[in-house]
């Protein structure tokens, strides 16, 4: 199905059933999925894929990205190298919820060696319904834009 709603997933090595789980799920609620990988589980480093994912972000290809590693932490980390990004790792729906009502966050962390699939998907849920509420909160996110320069 192709939608105005485009989210890009990747992972390391990982958990990439974990990331094609996620994105089937996605899909399912009416997202059109770019999975960018990889497709196998040798051992790869989450720079490459977390910057990756972001860049599709943060040209405005994807409206929103998912990403995963171990602990969510690294890909977190290098995703939020890329000018535009504001990724968050959540271990919590309350969390997920949270960072896109507050932080207007345009991609979501998981780790896969951290939690289940149920929690994961649910998370991923919490993040994808949830929308930025702005005012107080958008004169905080634009300082953070302020600090990129
Ligand atoms: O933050 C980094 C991630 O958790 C990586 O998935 C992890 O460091 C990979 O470790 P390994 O190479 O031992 O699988």
């Amino acid at each position: 199905m192709s939608t105005n709603k485009r989210i890009v997933v990747s992972s390391d090595h990982a958990d990439i059933e974990l990331r094609k789980t996620i994105a089937a799920h996605v899909a399912a609620r009416g997202w059109d999925v770019i999975d960018i990988g990889p497709m196998t589980s040798e051992s790869t480093h989450y720079p490459i894929h977390g910057e990756a994912a972001a860049q599709k972000v943060a040209s405005g290809e994807c409206q929103l990205g998912i990403i995963v590693c171990g602990t969510g932490q690294g890909i977190m980390m290098a995703a939020n190298k890329v000018k535009g990004i504001r990724c968050g790792v959540c271990s919590d729906t309350f969390s997920a919820r949270m960072i896109r009502q507050h932080n207007d966050a345009n991609m979501l962390s998981l780790g896969a060696r951290v939690i289940g699939e149920g929690l994961a998907l649910d998370i991923v849920d919490a993040f994808l319904t949830a929308e930025f509420e702005g005012g107080r909160h958008g004169t905080r996110v634009d300082m953070i834009k302020a600090i990129e320069g």
